[in-house]
């Protein structure tokens, strides 16, 4: 099979050059876009050289549409309302869309939903093998042990994440209720404050740090009568979801279009 030409969007974010980096790294994908906002101070610029890989001949733009017209698939750690706007170009071009931009609302999610009608979309709060072992796992806990173990989820990510919880607790959330056999969004307590009374038995408890240059702490605790079990994931470097979306990307590439996750991708479907 060729090479798989792959577009990065939001190619000036943390996760951007990143993925920059991941896609001149790694044998069978090529770069050929780099994508950022109208305005953006990186416009014109080479995305090797902006990404500290070395010059790699591809300029940052702010017109999407050509470029992934001669595209095979495009990575994209941004903003929803990007990413939804992104989905609806990809499926255009009958292109993979690799999505890890986190913040997606019920009305994102339609959206995209729509856009794998001719996209291959695959699409993770967390691209880490890690986490999404991780989900697995919870997911048996949560089936294994009863009400009587309360289920709480604690995040801690650096000062300038934007949106709460992370795309990653929500993930776990949704493997915990999955194994309890119920539905996260009747379940699901995203804050306490002030006179909460008693916690309700079955709730699955959010709870968010914010600080400093932490990449990304997830714990899931299931707190029982006598005993606490608490299983926990920390991410020590982004290049660790910048390379999961490049393999994402290459497993999408002779896919149907459709609705994938990383699950789909690892192989973790059934753990
Ligand atoms: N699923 C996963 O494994 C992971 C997901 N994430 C998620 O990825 C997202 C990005 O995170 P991070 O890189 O830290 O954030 P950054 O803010 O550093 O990067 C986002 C980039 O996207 C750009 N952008 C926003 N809108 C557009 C647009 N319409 N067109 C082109 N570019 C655009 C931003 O530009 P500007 O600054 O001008 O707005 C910025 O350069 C977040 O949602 C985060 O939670 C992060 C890590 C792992
Ligand atoms: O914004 C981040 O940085 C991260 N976002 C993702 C999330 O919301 O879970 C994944 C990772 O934890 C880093």
């Amino acid at each position: 099979m060729s090479e798989m030409r792959l577009v990065v969007v939001g190619a000036a974010g943390r996760m951007g050059r990143m993925l920059i980096k991941a896609v001149a790294e790694t044998e069978g994908c090529t770069l050929v876009g780099a994508i950022e906002r109208e305005g953006s101070p990186v416009l014109g610029q080479d995305a090797g050289l902006l990404a500290g890989t070395g010059l790699l001949d591809v300029d940052v733009t702010d017109d999407p549409l050509p470029v992934f017209a001669q595209a095979d698939g495009v990575l994209d750690f941004t903003a929803p309302a990007a990413t939804t706007a992104f989905a609806a170009l990809a499926a255009q071009a009958r292109i993979v869309h690799v999505i890890g931009t986190t913040g997606l609302q019920e009305a994102d999610f339609t959206k995209l939903e729509a856009a794998a009608r001719h996209a291959r979309i695959i699409q993770s709060g967390n691209m880490s093998l890690g986490v999404n072992l991780l989900a697995g796992l919870v997911r048996k806990v949560a089936a294994t042990l009863g009400e009587d173990y309360d289920i709480e989820i604690l995040e801690m990510h650096h000062r300038m994440k934007v949106d709460a919880p992370s795309g990653t607790a929500l993930l776990l959330g949704e493997a915990a209720a999955e194994g309890r056999k119920v539905s996260l969004k009747d379940r699901s307590v995203r804050s306490r404050d002030g006179h909460t009374g008693a916690r309700n038995p079955g709730d699955i408890g959010f709870a968010t740090l914010r600080g400093g240059t932490v990449v990304g702490d997830h714990s899931v605790i299931f707190a029982g009568p006598g005993e606490r079990l608490e299983l926990s994931h920390r991410a020590e470097d982004r290049s660790i979801f910048a390379r999961g979306a490049v393999k994402a990307a290459l497993w999408g590439f002779d896919k149907k279009p459709g609705y994938y996750t990383m699950a789909n991708v690892l192989g973790l479907d059934r753990l």
